[in-house]
């Protein structure tokens, strides 16, 4: 038995599943997870000591690479000074305003501790503040996992072919109204039958149902359908957010959405997640308004200089270079493993792909579910066996950074050529 053996058979008499998520358990590719000792740049170490090539990278928030040593400075100077107060201090007022500075929709923005409060916080502000009660969110888009959300959730939930799930009461999930990604009549038809439309809310780049891009006019037809209704709009940017761009995916889209949700990079690895936009809409949030919202461990003093630190550093990172290195990695591997017999459909943007098992293309989910799950359980056995550590599942993205270097890439794409399918 291997150490992973045995602390994976210790943590589930402890842990549910032996892991604090779902996806971490990697049951939908047929293996057990390895336990990670140590990680820094592009890899990580297991407890038995063998260094794996990583393109999980913590789910998105390690765009600089794990154990940035300017973050590490940053949150080892920080402890120095107590790790939570329970009240106001400098680092949430600086990372604030680095977002605001950021992106362009969020004129104020208030700090929580996970994507998930993130979008569960927007979405019951964009309810108080229209004072109406549905959402519409889109199959295969991931929000987290507070109930409004879990009626046919993509990442976890889609991995486990759950729709939905127990536990979400039926009343709960009645005021969220489904759309296919990309399908704007859709969305069009539901404003023609329900007045009461409080938000949509969209990734703007779908990435947990593995990465589904927006087609031309998608966006912007979200935009004009929710103006037209007085409904917001809402861009869950917790995965595209400074991944995309210094200033997400609503900078390289140009839209303006009237809420935006972040999460993942902007704690540089510690826990947060924040919701922001215009100042009108958040201003109705206590204790200056009187939609509540609360957390104790938010704005926690570590998490902010973790959060500035990566910000800071990305501010001046060359992003359109590591977009061509991820477009040339990603393309070479979809080559190669055509020219092994798979059919293959790459989607990619930025520091992020997914290599679909199947014929295209991928717009929506009911597409994104043609992928063959049993070829990629293959691969990412192989690849894993060869020492580089793709996402558990189908349905997730691959996530490069600014710590990947060419001999990763080479180290990659040798990987690859030794997969038998
Ligand atoms: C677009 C989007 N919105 C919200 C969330 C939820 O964020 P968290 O509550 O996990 O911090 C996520 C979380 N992403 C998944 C991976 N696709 C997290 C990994 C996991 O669940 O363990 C997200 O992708």
């Amino acid at each position: 038995m291997t150490l992973s053996a045995d602390l994976f058979a210790k943590a589930q008499t402890l842990i549910p599943g032996g892991v604090n998520s779902p996806v971490r358990a990697c049951r939908s590719v047929g293996c057990d997870p390895l336990f990670i000792a140590s990680a820094a740049g592009s890899k990580m170490t297991t407890v038995e000591g063998r260094e794996m090539l990583d393109y999980v990278m913590s789910w998105g928030p390690m765009l600089l690479g794990h154990k940035d040593p300017d973050v590490t400075a940053a949150i080892r100077a920080a402890v120095e000074a107590g790790v939570s107060y329970g009240a106001p201090c400098p680092g949430e007022v600086a990372l604030a305003e680095a977002v605001v500075d950021a992106v362009p929709g969020i004129d104020m923005v208030r700090m929580v501790n996970s994507g998930t409060e993130a979008t569960m916080s927007a979405v019951r502000l964009a309810r108080g503040y229209t004072g109406k009660s549905m959402i519409v969110k889109f199959e295969g888009c991931y929000h987290g996992h507070s109930d409004a959300f879990l009626a046919a959730a993509g990442s976890g939930l889609a991995t486990f072919c759950i729709p939905g799930t127990p536990g979400v009461p039926a009343d709960t999930v009645r005021h969220t109204l489904l759309a296919p990604y990309n399908d704007l009549d859709a969305v069009k038809a539901l404003f023609e039958t329900r007045p009461d439309i409080a938000a949509v809310i969209v990734e703007p780049v779908a990435g947990n149902m593995g990465l589904v891009l927006p087609k031309p006019g998608f966006l912007e037809g979200l935009r004009e359908l929710t103006a037209a209704h007085g409904a917001l709009l809402i861009f869950d940017e917790v995965i595209t957010g400074f991944r995309l761009a210094y200033g997400g995916a609503q900078s390289v889209f140009g839209i303006d959405p009237d809420l935006t949700c972040l999460g993942k990079i902007i704690g540089g690895g510690l826990p947060v997640g924040a919701y922001g936009g215009k100042r009108h809409i958040m201003e109705r949030i206590a204790p200056c308004g009187d939609v509540y919202q609360a957390g104790t461990l938010s704005g926690n003093p570590l998490a902010m200089a973790a959060g500035l630190a990566t910000l800071t550093k990305l501010k001046a990172s060359d992003y359109d270079a590591l977009a061509q290195r991820t477009k040339a990695l990603a393309e070479e591997m979809a080559a190669i493993l055509r020219d092994k017999g798979a059919p293959v459909t790459l989607t990619r943007v930025a520091s992020l792909f997914t290599l679909f098992f199947c014929d295209g293309p991928v717009t929506n989910f009911d597409e994104a579910k043609k992928g063959d799950a049993a070829r990629y359980a293959s691969f990412y056995n192989q690849m894993r066996e060869a020492g580089v550590i793709l996402a558990p599942s189908a349905y997730e993205c691959a996530f490069t950074s600014f710590a990947h270097s060419e001999d990763d890439y080479a180290r990659t794409l040798d990987a690859v050529r030794g997969v038998k399918f």
